[in-house]
């Protein structure tokens, strides 16, 4: 049963919180007495239940105002009568226990108020009308570090930098969701005036701490700026990007993946790698963690795509992949273009060079001679090709000159050409020499050396004298030529070398093929290029040319003026049959010119066995004749070595090599060599007329 009845009320301060206090403790009794449930409710409001003191306070009746009772319950006609009787009543405090009573429910009712204040995570400040704090809440004193005991008092200006309670309360105007700094601290906060009976009693601020908030909003902010302009780099660079969880679900590619496999963007995200290729590296990665690098797929349409996958890994854990992508097709096509204008390019230089005459580089070869012409348009072809060249001639020729012209004219110009002059370096370093060798590989190897195919790589090495290797450097070279690799003495690392060969004698090498004594393998890998230099007898025309580029380069060597040669003179040279070629010439013109009296050579200048011009020479050497072959008075005999000494130096002198020394001698090469080393004969010839020339006969050509 429910009832509703009406009041108004008369009391004069209206339901004040005293007056409050007795209305809850008759709604108690009449509650409990008549198994009632009351309410009150303003016209136009909303009903709040009887019993409880401040939804009651909240209505803010005053004098006057008219109040709805309602009950339920079985009386609740008599419930609500009786309740409207009592409201219109003046609320005498009739006896002692009810006083009691009404005390006791308003300060538990204060009680509670301040229990919420105590509890509440927020922070509450409550000033007066005068800005004065009166209450601060433990919330309060946490969030802003600030003890209640030194705030409550003092001015809410005083305690907290900025604040404005006092203006809110001047305003009367709420602040909600206001966010205030105070030192590092942010502070969100509702501000709100105090007011009753229309007056301003003062100002409250309810708030919280958002400083962690804040940090994480001003982290998460960043956190998206990254975000956003990592998108903005995968999705403008050139190569295909997809990202897949761990699960294999793609979850992002980017435009240029999706180009790549000419697919939808939206049907390709959500996928699963696992089930659209199981075997593929992207599910791979997945299942061992690890990166796949250099991967190859060719797609039907022939496009050619190169991936790199690799394990996304967070905190330890494997989250995912991501696998970037290129096109390699461009690249290839780029690459075959390349190599065929390359090959182009390669085939276009050859070609100038071909039709290029004997450049610069053999211009140190003097001779204008169809033989020498020949020769050295060999030497130029040689140049332009790389391969292996054997230069035959006799002792003196110029097959070192036309050697280093071939280098200097090749690819290799920048490279380091090398001289090795077999016959000079005993057999048993002549390894050593060309390979080098380990530590400790001999007695007197107390470090590693190179050797001169070492020294030689990029570059060329000049083998002078090939006729004259044993049968074991034979082979070694044999390797060199065939696998472009040796070992150290001593060492069995294989050293790969990049080098070109150009081998020289004077020595008939089919003959020694024939004779079993030079491998015929190596003859033929030797002799791919093979440029024969002519005798100087067999090219007489070139001699005025060399007589005058040796005056040139002697006198400006000599510092001496010498202007010319006498006509006789140069017939004189020009009969002669030079069996030390270019470098007697080159010796004998020398000699002229420094034993010259006049400014012009003159017949009187050739030595002797020159004189009688067209004839072979009388092999007359007056002075070391005496010595050697004393005439009629028996001569006081001196040891066998001396006279070797001086035939040796002798012999040298005359023909200016070994080679031709030892023919001469009945010796070989190597026995003159071997001797002249022995005697120190490389620093003073005796010359025929008794005079003394200082000249560099150095054995060992090498530089
Ligand atoms: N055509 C030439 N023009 C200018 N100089 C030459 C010519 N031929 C040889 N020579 C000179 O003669 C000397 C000997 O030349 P080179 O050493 O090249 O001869 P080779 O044939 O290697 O002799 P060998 O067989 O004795 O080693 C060098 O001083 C070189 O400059």
């Amino acid at each position: 049963m429910e009832s509703r009845k009406q009041a108004v009320i008369n009391h004069d301060r209206g339901l004040h919180a005293r007056v409050a206090a007795m209305i809850v403790q008759k709604a108690y009794e009449l509650e409990h007495n008549l198994q009632v449930k009351l309410y009150f409710k303003r016209p136009g409001g909303s009903a709040v239940p009887a019993v409880s003191i401040m939804p009651l306070v909240s209505l803010r009746i005053k004098q006057g105002d008219t109040v709805w009772v309602e009950a339920s319950g079985p009386a609740a006609n008599a419930a609500a009568e009786e309740m409207a009787l009592f409201l219109e009543s003046d609320f005498p405090l009739a006896d002692a226990d009810t006083i009691s009573q009404v005390d006791h429910l308003l300060q538990a009712n204060a009680f509670t108020a301040e229990q919420i204040f105590v509890s509440m995570a927020n922070g509450l400040i409550v000033t007066d009308e005068n800005d004065g704090i009166t209450i601060f809440n433990p919330a309060a004193e946490r969030i802003l570090g600030i003890p209640a005991s030194r705030a409550i008092g003092d001015t809410a200006q005083n305690i907290i930098p900025g604040s404005r309670l006092h203006i809110v309360a001047r305003t009367k105007e709420p602040e909600i969701g206001c966010r205030q700094s105070i030192g590092s601290l942010t502070i969100l906060t509702n501000r709100t005036p105090i007011i009753a009976d229309s007056q301003v009693r003062g100002a409250m601020a309810i708030f919280e701490d958002i400083s962690v908030l804040e940090a994480v909003t001003g982290e998460l902010k960043a956190v998206k700026e990254l975000k956003e302009r990592l998108q903005l780099v995968l999705e403008s660079v050139q190569d295909g990007i997809c990202v897949v969880d761990k699960e294999g679900s793609i979850t992002y590619v980017n435009p240029a993946y999706v180009e790549l496999v000419k697919q939808d963007r939206d049907k390709l995200t959500g996928q699963n790698v696992r089930i659209l290729s199981p075997d593929g590296t992207r599910s791979r990665v997945l299942a061992t963690g690890r990166p796949v690098i250099g991967s190859i797929v060719t797609k039907p349409d022939g496009v050619t795509l190169v991936a790199n996958v690799s394990p996304i890994v967070v905190d330890g854990e494997l989250t995912g992949a991501v696998s970037v992508v290129k096109n390699v097709s461009e690249v290839h096509k780029l690459m075959d273009k390349l190599s065929h204008v390359s090959a182009k390019a390669e085939y276009l230089e050859d070609e100038l060079r071909r039709t290029q005459k004997p450049g610069p580089a053999f211009n140190k070869y003097i001779g204008q001679s169809g033989k020498v012409r020949e020769a050295l348009a060999i030497a130029a072809k040689a140049a332009a090709s790389g391969t292996t060249v054997l230069i035959t001639g006799e002792s003196g020729t110029g097959k070192e000159l036309v050697a280093e012209g071939i280098h200097y004219a090749s690819r290799r110009a920048n490279g380091p050409f090398i001289r090795v002059n077999c016959a000079a370096i005993p057999e048993s370093l002549l390894e050593s020499e060309l390979f080098g060798h380990e530590k400790g590989a001999f007695t007197d190897a107390i470090r590693q050396k190179p050797g001169k195919f070492s020294l030689a790589n990029k570059g060329t090495i000049f083998l002078d004298e090939i006729g004259e290797l044993n049968k074991n450097m034979q082979a070694k070279l044999l390797r060199v030529l065939q696998q472009k690799e040796f070992t150290r003495v001593g060492g069995e690392t294989v050293i790969q070398v990049d080098v070109r060969i150009i081998a020289a004698t004077n020595r008939n090498l089919e003959q020694m093929v024939a004779d079993g004594q030079f491998r015929e393998d190596l003859y033929y890998r030797l002799n791919v290029i093979p440029i024969l230099l002519p005798p100087l007898r067999e090219r007489v025309e070139d001699i005025p040319l060399l007589v005058g580029h040796f005056l040139h380069k002697v006198t400006s060597e000599q510092l001496k003026t010498i202007t010319g040669i006498a006509r006789e003179a140069l017939a004189g040279l020009m009969a002669y049959r030079w069996p030390g070629n270019v470098r007697e010439l080159e010796n004998v013109i020398e000699r002229m010119i420094i034993l010259a009296d006049s400014t012009e050579l003159t017949v009187a200048d050739l030595p002797l066995y020159l004189r009688g011009a067209g004839s072979e020479p009388a092999v007359i050497w007056p002075q070391q004749s005496a010595n050697i072959i004393p005439d009629n008075r028996l001569p006081d005999i001196k040891p066998w070595n001396e006279y070797e000494k001086q035939i040796i130096a002798l012999a040298l002198e005359k023909y200016g090599s070994f080679n031709a020394a030892g023919k001469a001698l009945g010796l070989t090469h190597k026995t003159v060599a071997a001797k002249a080393q022995k005697y120190g004969i490389s620093k003073v010839i005796s010359w025929e007329n008794g005079d003394r020339l200082v000249k560099n006969i150095n054995p060992n050509k090498q530089s």
